[in-house]
């Protein structure tokens, strides 16, 4: 089986609040980008492309190894996927579709995404239980339902996904639509998704306490 990593890295990063694009933004002296990338790899993922903005190419250049492909990426995290999906080579039969802003995934995160996929489910998402009490609020903010959370999960990626399966979701989506993740793209599909655990070290830099915290663990 081959698989082809897809690393959404076009996103700006406004609730980070850098002043350059999240995946560049410096994690013990490399970028997110490079971090992520290396943690497809070392979970054994070889073929990697990674969506860009596309204004910020050569930068990215710079950061990433010669044997990364790089694409444009697009206005939406969804739209950045489809075009590292457009680019994939033809002899891949896997896809894993993995965030540039989880630069601390562990390898084993994604072998178990792999191993499910070998297992032959078409569409896999590493996820963890909800901690927290969950509620539901109004427009003012005042709490008016606490939600069961038993069967609640937080998603994370990277998603494993057949290849034919995902292409074929793509391909029914409108060329505008924005959707969370890939997952929701395969289940409007019509394709079921499996979940193996997840891992907190894989969590997303979304806000400057993200970072701090990457940080300290990179230093353990
Ligand atoms: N047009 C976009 C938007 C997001 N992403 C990527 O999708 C991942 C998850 O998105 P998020 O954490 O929301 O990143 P940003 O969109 O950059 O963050 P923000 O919403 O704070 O601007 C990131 O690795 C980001 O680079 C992308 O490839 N293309
Ligand atoms: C894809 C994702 O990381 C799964 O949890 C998440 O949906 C991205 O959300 P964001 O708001 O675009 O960061």
């Amino acid at each position: 089986m081959h698989a082809v990593g897809i690393v959404a890295a076009a996103g700006s990063g406004l609730r980070l609040g850098a002043d350059l694009p999240k995946a560049l933004v410096p994690l013990a002296g490399r970028p997110l980008v490079a971090w992520s990338v290396d943690a497809l790899r070392a979970g054994g993922v070889a073929e990697i492309v990674v969506a860009v903005p596309a204004e910020q190419r050569a930068a990215f250049a710079r950061a990433l190894s010669a044997d990364v492909r790089l694409v444009d990426g697009g206005a939406s995290r969804t739209a950045s996927v489809r075009a590292g999906l457009d680019a994939a080579t033809a002899g891949a039969d896997l896809v894993l579709v993995h965030d540039a802003a989880r630069p601390l995934t562990p390898p084993d995160v994604v072998r178990r995404v792999l191993a499910a996929l070998a297992d032959g489910h078409p569409a896999v998402v590493p996820v963890l239980p909800v901690v927290d009490t969950t509620v539901v609020v109004d427009e003012r903010g005042a709490v008016i339902e606490t939600v069961p959370r038993a069967s609640l999960r937080r998603v994370q990626t990277p998603q494993g996904f057949d290849r034919v399966a995902l292409t074929a979701a793509y391909a029914l989506l409108a060329p505008d639509a924005d959707l969370t993740d890939d997952a929701a793209v395969v289940r409007a599909g019509g394709v079921p998704v499996v979940t193996v655990d997840g891992d907190e070290r894989a969590a997303k830099v979304t806000v400057p306490h993200d970072l701090a915290t990457a940080e300290l663990q990179v230093r353990r």
